[in-house]
């Protein structure tokens, strides 16, 4: 039987300190996969121990790379080179990480291989068809079950995929980042445009790599005219393990709290920007750039906040942070509206109802819509509430504890080790009156 986990949260208290997130995820599983690729010896510090990249790791593993740790946070990777990758020898199991599947799925279309990526039951729920549609174009040749989902059966088509010129009908760094990967394999160039600007690490890293990638507004442009050289990878913390304290420390009265080493990447600072439009007192100190990507300390203390009607632009640059950002919204003054984040359905779980369900519970008014969510701020109560194995549900029902006016108890949280194993350490030590029970 696998183990569950709960979390109990006791009701009130505040958040004082000083605390380091754990590694930014996507620049985490990007760095296993760059880095493997390249020429030579890459370097990582600050990677994500958890398991989401954890499985990107083994999957590079898995197909002859060797990489050395993670220790402490470094890993040594020894580049195979662009065509260097071998054949694994059983399906890749990617978890519950969908960067993993669909990243690797645009890797893997062009490879001289046959490839299979498995994950858990959450994973092989969610939609692939966004990546083996637009790969199919391209010449890959990708099975996946009717509902197309996973498991994804590739038939590597080395030397044949052709460069598409294609325009997203999502805002995905997932879908970009997929058809830029398999760009690098492809005859001609590959254009990408996106309705909306999403994380650009996969870019950024790129061009770390001296690999050539245009950007041109809002299309970016990659051909196989290109190599790979190892570089020195510096992971900032990740501002969406972060964005669980952002909050608890807005919302707790009497909190005061520095996040260090944040990574601010400007495709990532919606939970920043809606926060400080609903009244929140955040402030960005020592801002610098830490291996091509934008970093700060982040000193945030406790303001009262107000409803707002979410602007649809800043929802690709904040989507994994709304189960938490509702929260903040549940202790607001007034209505909150989300429209335009229909994506927030095809995550780990349902992203939208989940948190509609919970906070009800909770006692408070939470209208659920199609593409978001209506909160009407007020008191949060007590109760039991379903994470539904999602890492974020998790942590953002953790949160309401903070001001709730009796015990929280989350269900089924061990997926928190996807993302934040270190939560149950640092929530506490911050003032989190949290305990994680294991059944
Ligand atoms: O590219 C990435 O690393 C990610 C992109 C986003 O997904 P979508 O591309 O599906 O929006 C995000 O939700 C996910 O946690 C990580
Ligand atoms: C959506 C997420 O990740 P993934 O799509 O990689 O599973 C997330 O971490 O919130």
């Amino acid at each position: 039987m696998a183990k569950t986990i709960t979390f109990t949260v006791q009701p009130g208290g505040s958040l004082n300190g000083q605390a380091r997130v754990p590694g930014d995820k996507s620049i985490s599983h990007r760095s296993i996969m760059l880095g493997s690729l390249a020429d030579g010896v890459t370097h990582v510090k600050g990677f994500l121990e958890a398991e989401d990249a954890l499985a990107t790791l083994q999957a590079f593993k898995d197909m002859g790379v060797v990489i050395e740790g993670p220790k402490n946070g470094e890993l040594t990777i020894h580049g195979v080179g662009k065509h260097g990758l071998k054949a694994p020898q059983k399906p890749l199991y990617l978890g519950n990480s969908g960067t993993s599947m669909r990243l690797l799925s645009g890797l893997l279309a062009g490879q001289a291989f046959d490839s299979i990526l498995t994950g858990d039951k959450s994973l092989s729920g969610r939609p692939m068809k966004r990546v083996t549609d637009p790969l199919a174009q391209m010449g890959a040749v990708i099975e996946t079950t009717e509902k197309g989902t996973a498991p994804l059966h590739i038939k590597g088509q080395d030397g044949k995929l052709k460069g598409i010129d294609y325009q997203m009908p999502m805002a995905s760094a997932q879908v970009k980042s997929c058809l830029l990967l398999a760009g690098m394999y492809a005859e001609g160039a590959t254009r990408v445009t996106e309705p909306a600007p999403t994380r650009d690490h996969t870019e950024r890293m790129l061009s770390g790599f001296s690999y050539p990638v245009e950007k041109e507004g809002a299309k970016v442009t990659i051909t196989a005219e290109g190599r790979l050289t190892a570089a020195d990878i510096d992971v900032p913390s990740d501002i969406s393990s972060a964005a669980f304290f952002l909050v608890g420390a807005s919302i707790a009265p009497g909190s005061d709290i520095v996040l260090n080493h944040v990574g601010i990447n400007p495709t990532r600072t919606g939970v920043i920007d809606i926060l400080r439009l609903m009244g929140a007192n955040i402030e960005i100190l020592n801002e610098r750039i830490v291996g091509g990507e934008p970093v700060a300390d982040l000193h945030v203390k406790s303001a009262p906040l107000k409803g707002i009607d979410i602007p649809e632009e800043l929802v690709p640059l904040a989507i994994d942070e709304f189960p938490v950002l509702f929260v903040a919204a549940a202790c607001a003054e007034g209505q909150t509206r989300l429209t335009g984040a229909e994506e927030l359905r095809v995550k780990e779980s349902d992203r939208i109802q989940v948190m509609a369900d919970g906070l009800q519970i909770l006692g408070v008014d939470a209208q659920s819509t199609p593409d978001g969510m209506i909160i009407q701020g007020g008191k949060i109560g007590s109760g039991s509430v379903e994470s539904h194995g999602d890492h974020r549900i998790a942590m953002a029902f953790s949160i309401a504890g903070l001001r709730a006016d009796g015990k929280i108890v989350i269900n089924d949280c061990e997926n928190v080790n996807t993302s934040f194993p270190e939560f149950i350490e640092i929530a506490p030590a911050l003032g989190l009156k949290l305990q994680s029970e294991q059944g």
